[in-house]
């Protein structure tokens, strides 16, 4: 009697299979790139089916799912289930999109079953949101906001806001972004001098954009120009700035007072780089039309800070994801390119004799391109002194470390197989904002 009670409490405490083997092929879609049906496969799963439907429902609402889990606090709450993201994703779609309830009594069953209302609650905020919207669910969860970077080299905040209010703009504050209406706007609670409108809001005509002062500019490609945080009167390279985005922050942050040097390889985006930089009034920048990594680090002693935010697969650009769901496996072989490529531009800023902090950003939401790159690079850099030479770090005795970026950003990255992977800056439509990816790297020595 004793035995078989035990033997029963045993069963029911383990992670039922479906749901393990589930996760293992999330995982491996969503940070792979592997295609689904070779994710599956590769489980040996007795019934195929069943953990094709599951995954599938993972997929179609990952989107929500983000969402869900960050609303109802549920990774921040329940470490043991931050540890274990796909899983608890896995068992959320069951709950809300699948069977509709979990089997067993594990840990990670029972935690998720005890945020049920919480998730219900968020879903159907989320619900409400796109009814009062213009679509369906998928266009109103991802009604990304319009947001408006004041150019501060040519128009003070504070007059930016005064010349909308004159205007009949409705100043609103405390609100979800997703409530602004057609004539609100709302002042940014993280970036300085970015105001938030309602999605769609046309700026185009507007007279501030026309002369300059309004850069129609998302938030999340605010934050990797926030994180280099340069010391006053250094220098800085910029090594892949067309259109200018950054490298116009980069020179509003500063006040015009760091000497910036910006880098576009390309000679079509090199010319609009030189007519953005020139419309928003930017004086601190010199430009080169080369390719970046041809810059010879030696010539270059005063460059302290450098921006990495090369061409990327931009899977997080906003209506993207649906795509990039689809052709997974036809993008895997360009995303591997593309990674190799990143690490390359990334080496090479490192080699710099004088750089003493770099930031890498990309608008992707692949970890090949991210993490991936981030580790690949530092090992590279932090390689032991006999082999240095053996990797091409012949004269660079210094190493990097990773620095944790934009401190007061709640949403990090999460990725199991990195133990530092949440000293990076993670955003997306949770945030309202597009897919990025920010880490700072600092010297050590
Ligand atoms: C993601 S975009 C940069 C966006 C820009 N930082 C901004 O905020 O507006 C990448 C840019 O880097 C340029 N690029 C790619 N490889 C480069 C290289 N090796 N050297 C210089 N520029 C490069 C591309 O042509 C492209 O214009």
């Amino acid at each position: 009697m004793e035995n078989s009670g035990s033997i029963k409490r045993q069963h029911s405490v383990k992670v039922p299979r479906l749901y393990k083997d589930a996760s293992k092929a999330l995982k491996q879609v969503e940070e792979s790139g592997e295609g689904l049906k070779n994710a599956i496969h590769s489980l040996k799963h007795p019934n195929i089916k069943a953990l094709t439907a599951l995954v599938s429902e993972a997929l179609k609402h990952s989107r929500q799912l983000e969402v869900v889990m960050k609303k109802s606090k549920l990774l921040k709450n329940e470490v043991g289930l931050s540890k274990q993201t796909y899983l608890a994703k896995i068992l959320i779609t069951e709950l809300l999109w699948g069977k509709k309830r979990l089997g067993g009594e594990s840990k990670p069953v029972v935690t998720v079953l005890s945020y049920k209302d919480k998730f219900e609650k968020a879903l159907a905020k989320l619900e409400s949101v796109n009814d009062d919207a213009t679509g369906g669910l998928e266009d109103a969860v991802f009604r990304k906001p319009r947001y408006v970077r004041i150019n501060t080299l040519k128009l003070a905040f504070e007059d930016a806001v005064s010349y909308l209010l004159d205007e009949g703009w409705n100043q609103v504050v405390d609100t979800n972004y997703c409530y602004l209406e057609p004539h609100d706007f709302a002042v940014d609670d993280f970036v300085d001098n970015l105001l938030v409108f309602a999605a769609g809001v046309e700026l185009h005509d507007h007279p501030l954009y026309k002369n300059g002062s309004f850069v129609l500019q998302d938030k999340a490609s605010c934050l990797a120009a926030l994180a280099l945080k340069p010391r006053s009167g250094r220098q800085i390279i910029d090594a892949c700035a067309a259109p200018g985005m950054k490298t116009s922050l980069l020179a509003a942050l500063t006040e015009g007072e760091n000497p910036i040097i910006a880098i576009e390889k390309s000679t079509r985006r090199f010319e609009t780089l030189n007519t953005i930089l020139a419309d928003l009034g930017v004086t601190s920048v010199t430009t080169l039309n080369q390719n970046f990594t041809d810059l010879i680090p030696e010539e270059y002693k005063d460059v302290e800070y450098i921006l990495v935010d090369p061409s990327c697969s931009g899977s997080g650009m906003y209506g993207r994801l649906e795509i990039q769901l689809q052709s997974r496996e036809k993008d895997a072989e360009r995303i591997q390119r593309l990674s190799f490529y990143q690490q390359k531009l990334l080496r090479h800023a490192m080699r710099f004799p004088s750089v003493k902090r770099i930031v890498y950003s990309t608008c992707s939401i692949n970890s090949e391109e991210n993490e991936d790159v981030i580790a690949s690079a530092l090992e590279w850099i932090n390689t032991p002194t006999p082999e240095r030479e053996d990797v091409g770090l012949s004269g660079v005795n210094w190493s990097f470390k990773l620095k944790r970026a934009l401190p007061n950003w709640t949403h990090r990255l999460n990725n199991e197989q990195y133990h530092w992977a949440d000293m990076c800056v993670k955003a997306d439509e949770s945030d309202l904002t597009d897919g990025f990816f920010v880490s700072v790297l600092e010297r050590v020595k």
